[in-house]
């Protein structure tokens, strides 16, 4: 039997999907001869760790139980006196990675798998790359961060897998890679990467006002947790510029051309998530249906674009016939379309949910499978 040990950062809704995934899959797993022993679990506040770390993984049971407990609020630090782990507050939890990963990253491999929502996880990500463990990412902040941070962490690209960063469980990225690999030139990509802003736009479409349907998004598990980070565009932008920097665009952030579509004034810095879902999304709902609208009366469709092309890489709102393949979609589905030597004429697409905790975290499970030859 092959056991991958792995440590989770991140118990919000993709991380207790992708416990609740690896528990339900113990006996798939164990026909493919595998066993993914999960050795801690981390969330803002603290990490938990197994006291036995060379032998044992925390008990299916206790993942469980730890996933009701993060989906009533909780932080993990309450299942402190559970008598067969250790807890370790922040800040002294990343040492205690990074001790971990120097123990089991050579000599037995370990996984670290980043399922947060933040930009914090970077230089533990670098150490531990560097220690020899892999890691898989739903988390798209390490990999558009700068250029210098994305060339460590992708230092051993084999060790590294993000095929949820783009389009959650969609085979986004493994198809581009593969496409690279045999010398086929990408000259376009097209997409609607947004599953929040794909939904939003729909429902917007059939007569929902934009601020109830952003709550909606938001309980369904599509929005980052700050919905801001969707309907400002950042999110996409996230994806274009990873999915840039796959096709070797040494690029940054500021390169990428970005439609937000609430003003600054309900910026983070103004506005708590709260306050913005509560009484900052009712100022919006007029404008865009109005624009939804105008495009109807046009025969058109409002999507949000991404378009990466030669070294333009832009993302923002387009009208488009109701009949393309983008003005198709519907709900959180996502469509990539990738125009290159091979698929010129007519594109390769990739179609299908690109938002959601069960997808994204059946994406982050895949690839963490996926890995298994580089265990011993
Ligand atoms: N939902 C989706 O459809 C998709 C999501 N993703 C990505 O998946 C990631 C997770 O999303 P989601 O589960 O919705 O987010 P949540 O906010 O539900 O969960 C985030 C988790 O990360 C924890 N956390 C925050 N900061 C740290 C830190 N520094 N160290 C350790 N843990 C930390 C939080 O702790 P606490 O519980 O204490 O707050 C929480 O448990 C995001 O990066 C998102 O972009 C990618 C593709 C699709
Ligand atoms: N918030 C994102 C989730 C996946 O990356 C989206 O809506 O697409």
């Amino acid at each position: 039997m092959k056991t991958i040990p792995l440590i989770l950062m991140g118990c919000g809704g993709v991380g207790s999907h992708l416990l609740q995934h690896i528990v339900s899959c113990r006996s798939l797993h164990s026909l493919q001869g595998l066993l993914l022993r999960v050795v801690g679990v981390g969330d803002s506040k603290s990490l938990m760790v197994v006291d036995d770390l060379l032998n044992k993984g925390l008990d299916d049971n206790f993942l469980l139980e730890l996933c009701r407990l993060k989906h009533a609020g909780e932080s993990i630090s309450k299942l402190a006196d559970s008598g067969h782990c250790h807890v370790f507050a922040h800040p002294e939890s990343q040492g205690k990675i990074v001790e971990i990963a120097s123990q089991l990253g050579k000599k037995s491999g370990l996984a670290f798998v980043d399922c947060t929502a933040s930009s914090g996880t970077v230089s533990v990500l670098k150490q531990v790359v560097d220690m020899g463990c892999c890691v898989v990412m739903a988390n798209k902040k390490p990999l558009t961060s700068t250029m210098e941070d994305y060339e460590n962490l992708m230092k051993y690209p084999r060790r590294i897998r993000h095929e949820s960063t783009v389009g959650a469980g969609l085979p986004v990225i493994a198809s581009l890679n593969r496409i690279i690999s045999s010398g086929d030139p990408v000259h376009r990509i097209v997409g609607s990467l947004s599953g929040t802003l794909g939904y939003v736009m729909s429902e917007v479409e059939d007569g929902k006002p934009l601020s109830q349907v952003v709550r909606a998004a938001k309980s369904l598990g599509y929005t980052e947790p700050d919905p801001r980070d969707d309907l400002g565009g950042m999110d996409v932008a996230r994806k274009a510029l990873i999915l840039a920097r796959i096709l070797g665009r040494r690029i940054n952030m500021d390169s990428i051309q970005v439609e937000s579509l609430y003003p600054k004034e309900m910026g983070p810095d103004v506005m708590t998530v709260d306050d913005f879902l509560g009484r900052g999304l009712l100022l919006l709902d007029n404008d865009i249906q109005e624009r939804v609208e105008k495009a109807a009366s046009n025969g058109n469709v409002l999507r949000y674009v991404c378009v990466i092309e030669g070294p333009r890489c832009k993302v923002g709102v387009q009208e488009l016939p109701k009949n393309s393949a983008l003005g198709r979609l519907r709900g959180s589905d996502n469509v990539l379309e990738v125009y290159t030597r091979c698929y010129s004429d007519q594109p390769l697409v990739i179609q299908g949910a690109g938002a959601g905790n069960d997808t994204t975290a059946a994406g982050v499970l895949a690839d963490i499978v996926d890995i298994q030859d580089l265990f011993p």
